[in-house]
């Protein structure tokens, strides 16, 4: 007893990466909290990036969630260590590159996919699928591999794209299940409530306007006419709102050269 509680404090004198999987001193089985409470087993993949971040603080505050894995090429050591500190039940391991990624993704309920590049101004969503689809697909092969079951929430943009990229590559695999796999678009209702109630001077959180289609430009679609409380809008109002909520993202994208991360809101949604 007395040596486990030595390893123990022994483990929080460890260099910061101490929470890293592979240079762990202390094993998992030996910890009181080792994640055997009853929850959700989360991996967010592209966990130190502007949206990964802010998603792992919430996923660590959610009581939901009982295991949550970092996944990253960079940085995942520190975020790992920084979010493991917060005073919630999740458990909170790292895992820093690819050698580790079948690591980050076994056995786990949830994978939710921020990574890879994001747009600078005057780029579209689809200047990123180069380099985005060969992550997306990389990633995908191992849910496919690892956590087969697990439902997959891609944000990596395009949406429109990765999607698909990641149903091919579960059809591929024989895990295809397009009821737990999905492309992140909440943002888009987030603004849809937001620049509607600003229309009809109300609290955005009374406004609920459903949103369907894709996650770019045109393929936003905003349907005014459902929304709660029933409204009604000028011709004006609607393309107004329909190209606000459309273009928001390009709203934020033009302007987030003078800030270091990118729709904190993703993150909160
Ligand atoms: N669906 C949505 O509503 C939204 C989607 N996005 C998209 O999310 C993506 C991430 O955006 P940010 O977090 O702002 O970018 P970021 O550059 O801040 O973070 C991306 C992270 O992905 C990591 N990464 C790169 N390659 C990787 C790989 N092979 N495996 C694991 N991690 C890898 C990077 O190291 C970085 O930490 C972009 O494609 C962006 O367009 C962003 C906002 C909203
Ligand atoms: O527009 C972007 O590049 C990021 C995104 O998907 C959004 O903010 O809706």
């Amino acid at each position: 007893m007395a040596s486990q509680r030595i390893a123990r404090i022994s483990a929080h004198l460890q260099p910061p990466n101490s929470q890293m999987e592979e240079s762990c001193v202390l094993k998992r089985t030996d910890c009181r909290a080792k994640g055997g409470a009853p929850g959700f087993k989360v991996a967010i993949l592209g966990a130190a990036g502007g949206i990964g971040q802010p998603l792992a603080m919430l996923m660590k505050m959610n009581p939901l969630v009982s295991v949550l894995h970092l996944y990253d090429v960079v940085n995942a050591p520190g975020v790992t260590a920084d979010i493991s500190h917060m005073d919630t039940g999740a458990v909170v391991r790292g895992f820093l590159g690819q050698p580790q990624l079948e690591s980050a993704l076994t056995g786990m309920d949830l994978v939710v996919i921020p990574a890879g590049v994001p747009r600078k101004p005057g780029m579209t969503r689809d200047d990123l699928f180069k380099i985005n689809a060969g992550i997306v697909r990389t990633l995908c092969e191992g849910v496919a591999k690892c956590c087969p079951n697990a439902i997959v929430n891609l944000i990596s943009n395009p949406v429109n794209s990765t999607v698909p990229i990641a149903a091919e590559v579960f059809k591929k695999a024989g895990t295809y299940d397009p009821k737990r796999l999905l492309g992140v678009t909440m943002l888009d209702v987030v603004r849809a409530n937001t620049f509607v109630a600003e229309v009809l001077g109300l609290d955005p959180r009374e406004v609920d306007v459903p949103v369907v289609g894709g996650h770019a430009g045109v393929t936003i679609l905003p349907l005014l006419s459902q929304a709660k409380p029933p409204s009604s809008f000028t011709p004006e109002e609607t393309e107004y709102l329909t190209k606000r909520i459309q273009d928001g993202g390009t709203e934020v994208v033009q302007v987030i050269v003078f800030w270091s991360t990118l729709d904190f809101n993703t993150g909160c949604y």
